[in-house]
């Protein structure tokens, strides 16, 4: 069997090896049921639930559901567990070796997918008269939904028509009628960007929808990795090995080739349909909220045999709209500024600001030697960021200092609340994209596409010039670090 970051099947093994998976091979209803127990689990940062058993499985067992597939595990000594079986790392890795790992193929030579004849994806093909997606187990999420949202952890695949440049990524579809879906296209999304081409030219936009495609390839599709990036050829060079890719039957396109599910077609560019509402990453669903979006067609389905289909039922924390969307932009953004020559040393989204914000840790040496200011540094830091796509998701960028670690939530908002004047300090963008999602946006009291971001300076003026002037009262810095090792090293016997 292939490596678990490689082979989606060799993945939910390796979770299984890990005792990190919970097997129901009682039936289960797709309509809420699957959902339901999912939502337990991630608010509970539980073992992943595979559904061996559920209503409207075909004959060759098309499909059986995995819920939670990059969630949370509950030991804190393996947290991002998940995370790290997705990138062939050690369950203990931290959430910094992980996101370290996502931006270290910036630096090294792309390397193409291979091409293979045939794989395992191949196993099955149903033709449009021979499946009818309503009577398949597609999950209805939330009781709210306004349908049943199969796609929440697939890669679309489109390509640009000109050929040069594949996209893949993650966006969500719901089944719209039997052979159809409807799916959230969004600028400023490489897919929406991609579909934008295709109208331009008067065509139907080619997509394939692989489900269960190898785990490094997902993490990969649900970062903002540059325009004209060619997802195939970055992740290769992730993880040092060419991706086996096979062509689709109805279309030009290439998918993983042990993916569990592949759905073929192609995106309306003339045609939409009511998409949403639907519990979103911010955890609301607003009754009635829907818009008009694209409608796929379904032309093919191929799988394997018994086919897992991974479900993320995305809402309050913590699930993959969490784990994934907020910390990779912070890599994205965080290998932004560092390559523009900032003095930044981390970049994290803390999951409870429901990945709005990421925290920036500066290395105020260097930012002393700039002989900047306040004012200036932040406005070079949200200029670069709020104006790009990166950034799209991200309503603050709170700057800390040295002292803090940006992947413990504790130490953010401990320098946020007392390190950072309100409005004094914080500088503030209207006139940039904002990410309509977020309630107070959509549902607010401001446009929903435009500003409500800020630039948060979490540094006191002394880190400008001549550096921190304090001591931390707290045991790590209020002591003599002889003194502290002696109460370590006495803890117990104090009678602790
Ligand atoms: C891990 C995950 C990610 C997304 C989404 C979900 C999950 C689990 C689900 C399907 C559960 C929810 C859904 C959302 O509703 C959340 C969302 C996030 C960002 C923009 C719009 C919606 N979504 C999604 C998303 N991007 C979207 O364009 N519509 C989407 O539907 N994303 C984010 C998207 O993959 C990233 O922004 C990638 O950078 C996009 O690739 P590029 O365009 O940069 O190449
Ligand atoms: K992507």
């Amino acid at each position: 069997m292939a490596l678990a970051h490689m082979e989606f099947r060799a993945f939910v093994q390796a979770l299984k090896d890990d005792g990190d998976i919970v097997e129901i091979n009682e039936e289960c209803d797709p309509n809420l049921e699957v959902s339901a127990i999912i939502r337990k689990v991630v608010e509970s940062d539980e073992r992943a639930p595979l559904f061996n058993k559920l209503k409207g499985q075909n004959e060759n067992g098309l499909w059986r559901i995995l819920g939670a597939p990059n969630s949370l595990r509950s030991d804190p000594r393996h947290r991002y567990g998940r995370l790290a079986r997705h990138l062939n790392l050690p369950p203990t890795s931290s959430m910094k070796e992980i996101l370290d790992k996502m931006v270290s193929a910036k630096t090294t030579p792309p390397i193409p997918p291979k091409i293979v004849e045939t794989g395992p994806c191949k196993e099955f093909r149903l033709t449009s008269d021979q499946f009818d997606l309503n009577q398949l187990p597609s999950p209805t999420l939330h009781q709210a939904d306004g349908g049943k949202y199969v796609q929440t952890y697939g890669m679309f695949i489109v390509r640009s028509p000109d050929g040069k440049w594949t996209n893949w990524s993650i966006a969500r579809a719901m089944v719209h009628d039997k052979n159809h879906l409807v799916g959230l296209v969004m600028p400023p999304q490489h897919i929406s960007v991609i579909h934008r081409m295709w109208k331009e030219l008067g065509q139907d936009m080619p997509y394939a929808l692989a489900f269960g495609v190898p785990p490094a390839a997902i993490m990969a599709s649900s970062m903002p990795l540059p325009d004209g990036l060619t997802e195939a050829e970055y992740i290769g060079s992730m993880v040092n090995s060419p991706l086996e890719l096979v062509k689709c039957e109805t279309n030009e396109l290439f998918v993983p080739s042990t993916s569990e599910i592949v759905f073929e077609g192609t995106c309306s560019v003339t045609e939409t349909a009511r998409e949403g509402p639907f519990g979103e990453m911010h955890g609301y669903v607003f009754k009635g909220d829907s818009h008009f979006m694209p409608v796929y067609t379904v032309n093919m389905i191929t799988h394997r045999k018994d086919p897992i289909m991974p479900v993320c039922a995305c809402g309050r924390l913590t699930d993959e709209t969490h784990t994934m969307i907020g910390p990779l932009a912070a890599a994205e953004i965080g290998y932004i500024l560092k390559s523009n020559g900032l003095p930044i040393k981390e970049a994290f989204s803390p999951f409870e600001s429901q990945v709005t914000w990421v925290a920036l840790q500066v290395d105020t040496d260097k930012l002393r030697a700039m002989k900047t200011n306040a004012e200036a540094f932040c406005r070079q830091v949200g200029d670069l960021i709020f104006k790009g796509k990166p950034g799209s998701t991200i309503h603050r960028l709170l700057l800390v200092g040295d002292d803090i670690d940006v992947y413990d939530f504790k130490e953010v908002i401990w320098a946020f609340t007392t390190r950072c004047r309100p409005v004094m300090d914080e500088y503030s963008y209207e006139d940039v994209p904002g990410f309509p999602l977020i309630p107070y946006m959509s549902h607010g009291n401001g446009p929903t596409n435009k500003g409500g971001k800020l630039v948060c300076d979490c540094l006191l003026p002394v880190e400008y010039t001549t550096g921190k002037n304090w001591e931390a009262a707290d045991f790590k810095e209020s002591f003599p670090p002889e003194l502290q090792q002696k109460v370590l090293d006495r803890w117990h016997s104090y009678g602790f």
